[in-house]
């Protein structure tokens, strides 16, 4: 894997007694799309908060190019997008990111770039109070992206898009890591984090449940294999494979890898029964995810 950006190691947040944060060590490399996902409460944004350098740990470390989060060298290589920056409704989207970015230290070119990366070029003379909500979260996007930091921090980018707008989020994010930045993004939208990011790390209830690529975390995949009669198809798929097989209600579920499906089929076949149906059925990162945040809760 690529040299990591973010490394924490039992990083804790703890408010008087809550522990919104429990010893989590996660790791986020160069270039990657990583997906911190998890419920209401799990403990995102606080941990990126940490990673901002907006808050101190109660107990571990983080390190963020290697340098403590708040490090002024880290904050010039960072761009972050947590709760929304407050914007002026009544200045255009452009004189918004100019207070952003004279506050900052940057100039006029840099609030262009950023524009022109979040794709409001066109729109950047109107108010900020007449844009879309996908334009406002651009535009948030877009504050994050002034001087063209390495890594992006963003906290739920998504939340409270409509689809357009979720889809025009999605392409953005995937283009800023296709050029190279390293994105960290929180969501509860599964469905999003399963499309576009590299790795994941699950959260709930402070604690990382998880870590790693889309297709580890959904395991291997399962065939389902309906065919008459049962018995007579059950045995022939064990001949074959010495993958987990058992006859349920819906077929026979068999837990192996889809390339093992045209063996199965002909097993079956030969062995005299009806093959009635044969199918790759993967879970969903969202089934993988309730499963796990399940048993968290249920502890
Ligand atoms: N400043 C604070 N003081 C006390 N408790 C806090 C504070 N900030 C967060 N918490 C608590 O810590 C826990 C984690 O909150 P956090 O905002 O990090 O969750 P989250 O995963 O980002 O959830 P959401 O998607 O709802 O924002 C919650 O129980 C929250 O109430």
């Amino acid at each position: 894997m690529n040299e990591s950006i973010v490394v924490t190691t039992e990083l804790t947040k703890r408010y008087r007694e809550h522990l919104a944060v429990d010893a989590v060590s996660m790791r986020v490399a160069a270039g990657e799309i990583y997906g911190f996902l998890g419920p209401n409460g799990a403990g995102k944004t606080t941990t990126l908060r940490m990673l901002a350098g907006l808050i101190r740990p109660s107990a571990g470390t983080a390190t963020v190019h290697g340098l403590s989060p708040g490090d002024p060298a880290v904050l010039r290589r960072i761009g972050v997008l947590i709760e929304g920056p407050g914007f002026y409704p009544y200045l255009s989207g452009r004189a918004n990111l100019r207070v952003l970015a004279r506050y900052r230290g940057h100039g006029r070119a840099e609030v262009e770039q950023a524009l022109d990366r979040v794709g409001l070029a066109d729109r950047a003379g109107e108010r900020f109070r007449t844009y879309s909500l996908g334009m406002k979260q651009r535009l948030g996007v877009g504050a994050a992206m002034l001087g063209d930091p390495d890594l992006l921090i963003l906290d739920e980018p998504t939340n409270g898009l409509d689809p357009a707008g979720v889809a025009e989020m999605r392409t953005l994010i995937t283009d800023l890591a296709n050029d190279g930045h390293t994105v960290l993004l929180s969501s509860h939208q599964l469905i999003e984090v399963q499309e576009i990011c590299h790795r994941v790390g699950v959260i709930a209830g402070g604690r990382l449940l998880a870590e790693s690529t889309v297709a580890e975390l959904r395991g291997t995949a399962t065939l389902l294999v309906r065919a008459e009669p049962v018995t007579v198809a059950l045995e022939a798929v064990r001949a074959v494979t010495d993958a987990p097989a058992r006859a349920g209600a819906e077929g026979i579920r068999v837990d192996t890898s889809a390339a093992m499906a045209p063996e199965v089929a002909r097993a079956v076949v030969s062995a005299g029964a009806d093959l009635l149906e044969l199918r790759v059925d993967e879970k969903s990162l969202e089934e993988v995810f309730f499963e796990m945040t399940a048993v968290e809760v249920a502890k």
